[in-house]
């Protein structure tokens, strides 16, 4: 068994988990995602959800398979995916009688230190009140510009932005692969599953691939750099499988699933 004392928690899940390869919800997933966050709240827990999927399902609405190269294009589906994905988290978690708020940032917002001060103030206010804030990148806004440092479409890192920010225990990220091999296991079938890593180092980004899906776009780069920035801060970051989400059930009562980033 792992030691884990977390109270305030960052649940990241990523696209490939959310929706399937033919472009639908995954409800199942979303369901029990939903289900087991509220769980955590109704035990005592303070919940952040940062959630994809905003493109994903955008391109279902819109019947396109493809992600257009074209950022314009992107940010319009975005904005159409964006208020499904609410609408759908809405439904299921007044199931479950819990309540959120959606928060929208870039990754230059924690620098600037009025708009670092009015969000931390919100996601306070937020976890204060039992309610789940859920987090995407505010995709219509976020893209690589010379004075407004972002990078489009990566929620790992922002995830590890907002964790730190907040001062969580833990990052759980959950995705669609059951933790960090030392060799891409899409590619590599001898690929092994590391259980625990204290430290990273280049020699580990080494170890990390892109992205095995078509909707997925960091891959296993931008989850080792979440990792990093948690380990800095003297936090955690566990990377499992978001097949079945109640997974974090597991994860923190400290059963060794996934790979657990731990200093
Ligand atoms: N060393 C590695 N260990 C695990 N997965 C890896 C590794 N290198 C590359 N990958 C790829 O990273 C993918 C997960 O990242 P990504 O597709 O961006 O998912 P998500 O949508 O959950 O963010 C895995 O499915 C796998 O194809
Ligand atoms: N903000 C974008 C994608 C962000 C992103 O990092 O995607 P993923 O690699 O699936 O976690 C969206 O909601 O579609």
């Amino acid at each position: 068994m792992r030691e884990l004392a977390a109270t305030r928690i960052v649940v990241k899940i990523g696209t490939s988990t959310l929706i399937h390869p033919n472009g639908k919800l995954n409800l199942i997933a979303i369901d029990q995602l939903c289900y087991t966050l509220s769980g955590l709240v109704n035990e005592g827990k303070q919940v952040v959800l940062v959630s994809s999927g905003a493109i994903g399902a955008g391109l279902g609405q819109l019947g396109m398979t493809q992600r257009p190269a074209a950022i314009p294009e992107q940010q319009a589906i975005a904005a159409i995916g964006q208020t499904e994905l609410m609408t759908v988290y809405q439904q299921r978690f007044s199931m479950y009688g819990q309540k959120i708020g959606q928060i929208l940032l870039t990754h230059d917002v924690v620098d600037f230190p009025t708009s670092r001060e009015n969000v931390l103030n919100t996601f306070e206010s937020l976890l204060k009140a039992g309610v789940i804030p859920i987090v995407n990148e505010n995709d219509t806004v976020a893209v690589d510009e010379l004075d407004h440092h972002t990078r489009f479409g990566d929620n790992d890192q922002l995830s590890a932005l907002v964790a730190t920010a907040i001062k969580a225990d833990l990052l759980v990220m959950l995705s669609d692969i059951e933790g960090f091999y030392d060799k891409n296991p899409r590619k590599f079938t001898d690929a092994t599953l590391i259980k625990q890593v204290k430290r990273i180092d280049e020699q580990l980004f080494q170890h990390a691939g892109g992205s095995g899906t078509r909707l997925g776009t960091g891959g296993m780069t931008t989850k080792l750099k979440a990792a990093q920035m948690m380990l800095q801060a003297g936090s955690s970051m566990i990377l499992a499988s978001g097949k079945n989400p109640s997974i974090i059930f597991k994860l923190i009562a400290g059963e060794e699933v996934g790979t657990l980033f731990q200093g």
